[in-house]
């Protein structure tokens, strides 16, 4: 369950992205023009603001003219609705110079999900498109705001006189400095949170969805802990990234608050060389009403969506050239030795079919799919013994059908191998690995004869045993292989909803198979998981988990046919169990014949 990590770091990638926003930038100047010219509104409204406010002041209404006054202050008003009018007209600008980038970065990304035909990766990246598009619109509007708005403000300053200019400009200076100091250690923070947040919320995604596999195979523990670092992981990161952000509020009170404080301090002597209290008014008004509002949203906008921007682009812009890195999903199991007593021989391997992404996920472990020593299994202390020092070796790429009858212990042997019964002796191993344990818990799926389905889309339902979304090429394959494409296409193919209550039995358990086909354990356990199928699709659903490059099939049979199909076959039948071959089992196996159709060993002893 690892993070998603940006594929590159900060020094290798700023380089590339700033040099494609600069090319981007110089073949766009027209757009750039039209923005200036609609700002430079926006900046004459500032700067009427405050001079229209301290003429009001000096020469109406402190002269004793409140007409001259009033028409100052309707001056300033007008100026107000031309910038709305300006600031109107900047946001069309805003969207000619954003829906290029957008467009640009789908066509890099849709290209690049479409060559791999990785569609889980396309649609995480189309969303982070969506992201990038959004967040850079808003740092447009929130950058050009505050330099149009600086600039107004601070030509009026000087307009109204230089020595206000001179309080204000160092440590407006100083606190913009002090921000921009900041940035690029908080865009690392900001990327290190997100990768924490995303770890964090990936594994309890798999965590949640697997609670059940979880207690069945006993690692609460084990799964707490691990989610238990995450948490810790992001907590540091909220920390690190919660102490950079106070550099920000300095920055704020520096360049914005300061600069009141001391045009308040500096009043007397100001007034005293010159300074006229409408000039003094004014330039308060340019200080708490426009640059102070304008670093606020920049320093907010810049710090927030300007490093969420970076690290989204960081992983759009090399994603794009040269490709995401592919999950792995399960190492190779550990190696075991072989135990000494096998009922079963390890089978040729079976014919496969070529299937790049399932080879990928499936790598061959050197040990047995599935090994029984001596397993005695009772339901109770005092009752008689269901399994009784049963031995049994399943290979790598096995298929094995269990037959007996019922209430012989099918689905107990099933229930041990899953972990969900614990086994009074003897020792079970999945791929090497004993049960219980995670990683045998990792190596198996079993497909009971109740299929579970979840209301959610199709792909959600099969693809809950994998870690990443499916990419849906590889989807429909694993509907395609198990016989579940005319549901699929009934139900409206990936991204259509599955409402349980309006399936069949049967086509439940056409979406559990797939679901355990697209699983990344080896180990497939169908427990009379086909019994609501007919013959044809329980064949075709069988033939598909027995060649699964490097998996193998335990099927607890419903028919006889399910047997001879299968390699090797378990007759359950108390002290006389045996294992082997279909014509083996004929000759040697009263109840095997019996089943089988041959001649009768006794009487009334169906499969199931
Ligand atoms: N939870 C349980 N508690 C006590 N006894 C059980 C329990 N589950 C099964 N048994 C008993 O264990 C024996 C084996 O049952 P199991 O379900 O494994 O047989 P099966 O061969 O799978 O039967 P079927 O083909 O009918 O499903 C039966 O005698 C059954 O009554």
């Amino acid at each position: 369950m690892s993070a998603r990590r940006a594929p590159g770091r900060d020094g290798e990638s700023s380089p590339a992205v700033r040099d494609r926003a600069v090319r981007f930038l110089r073949t766009r100047w027209r757009v750039l023009v039209r923005l200036g010219v609609w700002s430079v509104l926006e900046a004459g409204q500032t700067f009427l603001a405050g001079y229209a406010l301290a003429r009001a002041m000096d020469a109406g209404f402190l002269a004793g003219n409140t007409r001259v006054g009033l028409l100052w202050l309707g001056a300033a008003g007008l100026a107000v609705g031309a910038g709305a009018f300006g600031t109107g007209r900047v946001y069309g600008v805003v969207a000619a110079l954003v829906e290029p980038v957008r467009d640009r970065l789908v066509s890099a990304v849709v290209g690049r999900g479409v060559r791999e035909a990785d569609s889980g990766t396309l649609s995480g990246l189309t969303q982070q498109v969506e992201i990038a598009r959004d967040t850079l619109a808003g740092l447009v509007l929130v950058s050009r705001s505050f330099l149009f708005t600086a600039a107004g403000a601070l030509i009026g300053l000087f307009s109204l006189a230089p020595l206000l200019l001179a309080v204000v400009l160092p440590a407006l200076v100083a606190g913009v400095g002090l921000f921009a100091a900041t940035l690029r250690p908080l865009a690392r923070r900001q990327e290190a949170f997100l990768a924490a947040d995303e770890a964090l919320a990936e594994d309890l995604g798999a965590v949640c969805q697997g609670l059940r596999d979880v207690t069945a195979a006993g690692a609460e523990a084990r799964v707490a802990a691990g989610t238990g670092e995450r948490i810790d992981a992001e907590r540091w990161a909220a920390r690190a990234l919660a102490r950079w952000s106070v550099a920000r509020v300095a920055a704020l009170a520096v360049g914005g608050e300061l600069p009141v404080v001391l045009l308040l301090a500096t009043a007397p002597w100001l007034l005293g060389h010159g300074v006229t209290p409408g000039a003094l008014v004014g330039a308060l008004a340019y200080v708490t009403q426009s640059l102070l509002p304008a670093l606020q949203n920049l320093v907010h906008g810049l710090g927030t969506s300007g490093s969420r921007l970076t690290v989204v682009l960081r992983r759009l812009l090399p994603a794009a050239e040269s490709g995401a890195p592919r999950p792995d999903v399960r190492p190779d199991p550990p190696g075991t030795p072989s135990p000494t007593r096998a009922h079963d021989e390890p089978d040729a391997a079976p014919e496969r079919h070529d299937s790049p992404g399932l080879h990928t996920r499936l790598t061959p472990p050197a040990a047995p799919a599935l090994t029984l020593a001596s397993v005695t299994f009772a339901y109770g202390p005092a009752s008689e013994p269901v399994l009784d020092g049963l031995d049994l070796v399943v290979p790598v790429g096995g298929h094995l059908a269990v037959v007996g009858p019922s209430g012989i212990g099918k689905s107990t042997l099933t229930g041990l191998v899953a972990g969900l019964l614990e086994p009074r002796e003897g020792v079970i191993r999945v791929c090497g690995d004993s049960v219980p344990s995670p990683q045998a818990a990792a190596s198996r799926v079993l497909i009971p004869q109740e299929a579970y389905v979840h209301s959610g889309t199709v792909a959600e339902n099969l693809g809950l045993l994998r870690r990443d979304p499916v990419p849906e090429a590889e989807l429909l394959a694993a509907a395609e292989a198990v016989g579940m494409t005319p549901l699929l296409r009934a139900l409206g193919g990936p991204g259509g909803r599955v409402d349980p209550t309006a399936l069949s039995a049967g086509e439940r358990q056409l979406i559990a198979l797939a679901r355990a086909y697209l699983s990344p354990a080896p180990l497939a356990l169908l427990d009379e998981a086909t019994c609501h199928l007919d013959p044809e699709a329980e064949a075709r659903a069988e033939r598909a988990f027995a060649a699964r490059p490097g998996g193998t099939l335990v099927v607890v049979a419903h028919r006889v046919s399910s047997a001879r199909r299968a390699a090797r076959v378990l007759v359950m039948d108390g002290p006389r169990t045996a294992c082997g071959s279909h014509d083996e089992l004929l000759r040697t196996s009263p109840l095997y014949r019996d089943l089988a159709g041959g001649r009768p060993a006794r009487p009334a002893a169906p499969v199931r």
